[in-house]
């Protein structure tokens, strides 16, 4: 007769109870997904891969009966936070960009003196160029308060004031939807596929932090997400990412293996986003920039395999607006190499780089579409250019 204990030594009993597991956390909507890449080697596609490294992930599929996901106990639903909602955070930081206002006031005490001299000019040339507006917007500036000043001779306050943000406002405006495009359409079954949005960026910028931010703002919109963490160069981003995941009860693709394929991952994640019926998966990238052609290569590599599950609705390049024309050059570099649709710019919070939002949207040609306003969970907002303007002129 079986012991209590040996029933316990058998198999069965623990897969049984794996199921049970299994099934308990997936009810409550919250798994931990592991790639697949660290799982098996067995592949199967009728797709055909544009190489054989592409052939490789895509032929990657578990062996029958595994379960790659990893369960983490069973979170009720009211344990995960409520993000905070788009339009309340948005009153919300608009404090905190006026800490960038710095450039207003010192432009309107130069301005409003009596009779200005080249000196006086050269001043207020100065202060523009180091709000980081570039050279082109600086003198475009410039010109106009000239011209106002030639004029009227001397303006009031409400008059400069009128003119910078007039002038302002036409160099932040840009040809091109500000929103996140998230339409991911449909499969040739009818079936809804997510969007599948590639976030990129020198290490450091806050991307990590971003994809965290992004996501808990399309939470608090009523979309279902899933993260990709495809920042495998550093182990400790895709245990970063998992936690901002946990809290808001949204999935993690991830590896457990340090240094793993990053585009396997990426893949992995939009696999899950379509079999979940997911709106967005989130894809955060390493981007180290060893040299040009290698970044290429890997963002190309990760595109092309997240392309082959669903559309790459959005490209989104994150810049630190802190680290002035220094990041300028290597977000240039990240826009050379993958087509870049939309700029997030980070730590916007009391710089008084403000004017880097005129810069790099005319440098690289994209919009900026959400703005980094602290260290916060939801300090992040949608970029608004008229509330830009007016907080930096405050
Ligand atoms: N003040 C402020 N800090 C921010 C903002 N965004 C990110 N940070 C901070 O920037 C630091 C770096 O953020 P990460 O998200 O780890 O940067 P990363 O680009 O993912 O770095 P790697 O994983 O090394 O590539 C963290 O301390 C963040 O809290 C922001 O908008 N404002």
């Amino acid at each position: 007769m079986q012991t209590l204990l040996d029933y316990l030594y058998l198999p069965e009993v623990w897969g049984s109870l794996a199921v049970v597991l299994a099934a308990i956390a997936g009810f409550f909507g919250f798994r931990n997904f592991r790639s697949e890449e660290d799982k098996t080697d067995e592949l199967t596609s009728s797709q055909s891969p544009a190489s054989s490294e592409e052939a490789e992930i895509l032929a990657h599929e578990p062996e029958a009966g595994e379960d790659e996901t990893k369960p983490l106990g069973a979170p009720t639903l009211d344990q995960f936070e409520k993000p905070e909602a788009v339009a309340s955070r948005m009153t919300r930081l608009r404090a905190r960009l006026a800490r960038s206002g710095a450039l207003g006031q010192a432009l309107l005490g130069m301005l409003s003196k009596d009779q200005l001299n080249a000196a006086d000019w050269e001043e207020i040339e100065e202060t523009l160029l180091s709000a980081d507006l570039g050279l082109a917007a600086t003198d475009q500036i410039m010109e106009a308060l000239r011209t106002e000043l030639q004029v009227n001779g001397k303006a009031d306050e409400a008059t400069i004031k009128a003119v910078l943000k007039r002038e302002l406002l036409q160099l932040v405006e840009i040809d091109q939807p500000r929103e996140l495009n998230l339409d991911g359409g449909q499969d040739e079954n009818g079936q809804k596929l997510p969007a599948a949005v590639l976030v990129v960026g020198v290490n450091g910028v806050g991307k990590t932090t971003s994809v965290g931010k992004i996501a808990r703002i399309l939470v608090a919109e009523g979309d279902q997400v899933i993260l990709g963490a495809a920042d495998t160069f550093r182990a400790a981003a895709a245990d970063q990412l998992q936690t901002w995941g946990e809290r808001v009860g949204v999935e993690v693709v991830r590896s457990d293996r340090e240094g793993a394929d990053p585009a396997a991952v990426a893949f992995d994640a939009v696999k899950a986003g379509v079999e979940h019926q997911a709106d967005v998966v989130l894809v955060d990238t390493a981007g180290r920039l060893h040299n040009k052609s290698s970044l290429m290569d890997e963002l190309g590599k990760i595109r092309r395999v997240m392309e082959r599950g669903a559309k790459v609705t959005e490209t989104l390049l994150v810049l630190d607006a802190t680290t002035g024309q220094n990041g300028m050059a290597q977000a240039k570099v990240f826009a050379q190499v993958t087509n870049v649709t939309g700029i997030v710019l980070t730590k916007l919070d009391g710089s008084a780089k403000g004017g880097i939002v005129v810069s790099v949207q005319r440098e690289l040609g994209v919009p900026v579409k959400l703005v980094g306003l602290g260290e916060g969970a939801d300090d992040m907002a949608p970029f608004d250019p008229e509330a830009f303007v007016d907080a930096i002129l405050a």
